[in-house]
């Protein structure tokens, strides 16, 4: 089989992958995120998941290489990661008590070329007060995520719904992935072990 590559430096990327039971090494791509003037959100998050599989492959062209991008958009606005204590506790504010978007792009570059699709995920906080902001802010957990929060961990209780993907929001969408590492020729489940008791 091709040598799978994750594009990324993101710990939850990695496990979700893991968790689908396929061998991986880790090569982040390094790339620069800045948004272009007026392009949507969504083009943004698939070009930047493109550019992240891209950059990887070009230094691995015998290998299958998967790139992502994750970002939250409120009012059309893209949130990326906060850069401070202040600009977490802002977006958080932002979200409370509102229905936001989540975009994870996934872009998969092998010798064929690259796909890329993306998607998308509503999720709706509950109201937060200011002392659960700050409390929130202060464990250090928003500061590496998109929108400032963490789904997966202490942020998880400020979510009212989600209607889309779990594993998207976390970073990683996979049923999506599977697919279209599946269209670049690696089917997932070809690599899951059997034990031999389960094989009568
Ligand atoms: C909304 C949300 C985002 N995130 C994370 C997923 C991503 O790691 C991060 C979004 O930033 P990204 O720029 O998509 O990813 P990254 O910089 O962490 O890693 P790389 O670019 O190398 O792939 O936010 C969560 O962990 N939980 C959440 O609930």
């Amino acid at each position: 089989m091709t040598a799978i590559i994750l594009a990324s430096a993101s710990p939850r990327r990695s496990e979700l992958l893991a968790g689908m039971g396929l061998p991986f090494t880790v090569q982040p791509a390094h790339i620069d995120e800045t948004p272009r003037e007026s392009e949507p959100p969504g083009a943004y998050v698939e070009r930047l998941a493109r550019e992240k599989a891209l950059a990887v492959f070009a230094e691995h062209s015998q290998q299958l290489v998967l790139g992502s991008d994750t970002s939250v958009i409120l009012d059309q606005t893209i949130l990326g990661k906060p850069g401070d204590a202040a600009e977490a506790r802002d977006m958080l504010a932002r979200l409370s008590g509102r229905t936001h978007q989540v975009i994870t792009a996934i872009a998969v570059a092998a010798e064929g070329g690259c796909q890329s699709m993306q998607v998308l995920t509503e999720v709706t906080f509950r109201s937060l007060s200011e002392e659960e902001i700050a409390a929130y802010v202060a464990t250090g957990e928003p500061m590496d995520k998109a929108g400032g929060y963490g789904i997966q961990g202490l942020g998880g209780i400020f979510v009212k719904q989600l209607k889309g993907s779990y594993s998207a929001v976390v970073g990683l969408p996979l049923q999506e992935t599977a697919a279209l590492l599946a269209d670049a020729g690696c089917i997932v489940w070809k690599h899951w072990p059997s034990r031999p008791e389960s094989q009568s």
